[in-house]
């Protein structure tokens, strides 16, 4: 075995019966960012051998569904899936088995690692990519996510894509992490289910103002906050910062 398996965690993973050393990593996350609470509905990306699963077992008591390419070893209240997360069907097996959206996505996947930098952080992009489809196909509007990527130059993008996607986010390493580990988690809190995204080009009427003396147009029902804008007013707007209820944008053009 080798010499830094047997740290602390893994001493203490060992002692209170975790799986995984890495359960400590879930439950440092969730003590700061709160993603898991009593009765949340939980899907677990890259799930074996099952640490993270037995921590979210803990915390939510509710449905809790495990993934991963290798078999699961069965766990108390906990359905297991074996399957490949890139894959539509394993989607779908998902969905059966939740029969229902989910409160939160976690996902701890991880590619085998070829020890070449530049590969195993494509590879990781690619797992990332995959757990975030996941999330949007399978959460609530509301939901949170949980995600591990390897550090790269890929990184900043692939946050971006997910910042379009949540109201919040947020890029944390747990003390669980080795020191020497290139891994990150990204929390998104809040999936968003705006018909907008930062970023996006309007072309807009202004329909009102709003409390703060903002025009306020409306896209699909949705209320953008437009600043220095008047009723009346014909825009090209580009959106900012989207909310679970509102977006703000800046105008680029008055037409
Ligand atoms: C670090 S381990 C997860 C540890 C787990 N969180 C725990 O606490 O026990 C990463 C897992 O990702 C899985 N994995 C890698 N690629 C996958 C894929 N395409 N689909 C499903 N699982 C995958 C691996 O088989 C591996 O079990």
């Amino acid at each position: 075995m080798a010499r830094d398996q047997k740290d602390h965690y893994y001493r203490k993973a060992k002692e209170e019966g975790y799986r995984a050393r890495s359960a400590y990593k879930l439950k440092q996350i969730n003590d700061k960012f709160h993603i898991i609470r009593r009765g949340s509905r939980v899907v677990d990306l890259g799930a074996a051998p099952g640490g993270w699963l037995q921590v979210a077992r803990e915390l939510s008591g509710g449905i809790v569904v495990g993934v991963d390419l290798e078999r699961i070893e069965p766990l108390e209240g906990i359905v297991t899936i074996q399957g490949d997360i890139t894959k539509e069907e394993t989607l779908e097996q998902i969905a059966a088995a939740l029969g229902g959206q989910a409160d939160v996505v976690i996902s701890d996947a991880a590619p085998n690692l070829s020890g070449i930098w530049d590969v195993d952080h494509a590879r990781s992009i690619d797992l990332s990519r995959a757990a975030l489809r996941i999330a949007k196909r399978l959460l609530r509007p509301g939901g949170s996510f949980l995600v591990k990527v390897f550090q790269g130059d890929m990184f900043n993008d692939y946050l971006e894509e997910v910042k379009r996607e949540f109201s919040s986010v947020h890029a944390y390493t747990p003390p669980a992490s080795r020191k020497e580990s290139a891994e990150i988690y990204v929390i998104g809190k809040k999936l968003l289910s705006a018909p907008v995204r930062s970023g996006e080009i309007y072309d807009v009427t202004v329909d009102s103002v709003g409390r703060t003396g903002d025009g306020i147009a409306m896209i699909q029902g949705f209320a953008v906050i437009v600043k220095n804008a008047s009723p009346g007013e014909r825009l090209r707007i580009k959106i900012g910062p989207v909310k679970q209820r509102f977006a703000f944008a800046s105008i680029l053009e008055r037409l």
